[in-house]
């Protein structure tokens, strides 16, 4: 098991703006696992994306990554905003070259081999960010996530933005990298679609709670709750 989550909870703000944002979640994603959280706008998600990662402190609730070694090569999160997390002084190169900091040997020919992967090319090494597209910026993020082949990929709404083709791109990329590498994802998104695609079990979430979870079945998700049966209808 890769992420065991259990009865978390968070709030903002104090006294009478106190917001409860999430509700006793629990979760879990297993070793090379393929799971979804899908909810609408305003359920939590981002939050939770948030606490996964430690940016933000967890109210009750406990969140156990079950790996050995560093924490940040085990796990790697992806935001939707690939123009915030690019640092914009710096080109692709030196982007890319920085979480591989610590490796031994040809940096510079492991990112060529791995430009590949996420149909860039050598040519883009040496550009700004500014001097991207949206979605050239946003294989750049994922490839920086991925370069230290995490275990588990947290992926918050990572394709949302982006045209369907580079949609389809990016997770036919994903699906290699989990069967190739075994790495596990969490892909958070309000895009059922994509979801259906890729995943193989899913949560669901209405108003900062987990109001259901289902598993793929014979390519298909089976809903019970009529909250999911009306997103995913
Ligand atoms: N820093 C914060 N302070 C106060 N309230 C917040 C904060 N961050 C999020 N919220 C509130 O928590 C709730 C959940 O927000 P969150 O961003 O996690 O939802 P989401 O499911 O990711 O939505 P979206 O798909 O629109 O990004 C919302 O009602 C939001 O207004």
């Amino acid at each position: 098991m890769m992420l065991k989550v259990e009865h978390l909870s968070k709030q903002y703000g104090r006294g009478r703006r106190k917001r409860k944002v999430l509700h006793d979640v629990n979760l879990l994603v297993g070793d090379g696992e393929l799971v979804g959280i899908v909810g609408e706008s305003g359920s939590g998600k981002s939050t939770l994306a948030r606490l996964l990662m430690r940016l933000e402190k967890v109210d009750e609730g406990t969140i156990t990554l079950s790996s050995t070694g560093d924490f940040y090569a085990s796990c790697q999160i992806v935001f939707q905003n690939a123009s915030a997390a690019l640092n914009p002084s710096w080109t692709v190169r030196e982007s890319l070259m920085e979480p591989l900091r610590l490796m031994n040997g040809n940096r510079e020919a492991y990112i060529c081999e791995m430009l590949d992967k996420v149909s860039l090319s050598e040519k883009h090494l040496n550009r700004l960010p500014s001097e991207l597209s949206g979605g050239e910026r946003q294989r750049v993020n994922l490839l920086r996530s991925i370069l230290v082949k995490p275990k588990l990929l947290i992926c918050d709404e990572i394709v949302s933005s982006l045209d369907r083709l580079i949609q389809k791109e990016i997770v036919e990329l994903l699906l290699q990298l989990n069967k190739e590498m075994g790495m596990a994802i969490l892909f958070i998104s309000h895009d059922l679609k994509v979801v259906n695609y890729l995943c193989d079990r899913v949560y669901v979430m209405e108003a900062g709670r987990v109001v259901e979870e289902s598993v793929k079945q014979d390519g298909e998700f089976v809903f019970l709750h009529p909250y999911s049966q009306r997103m995913f209808e």
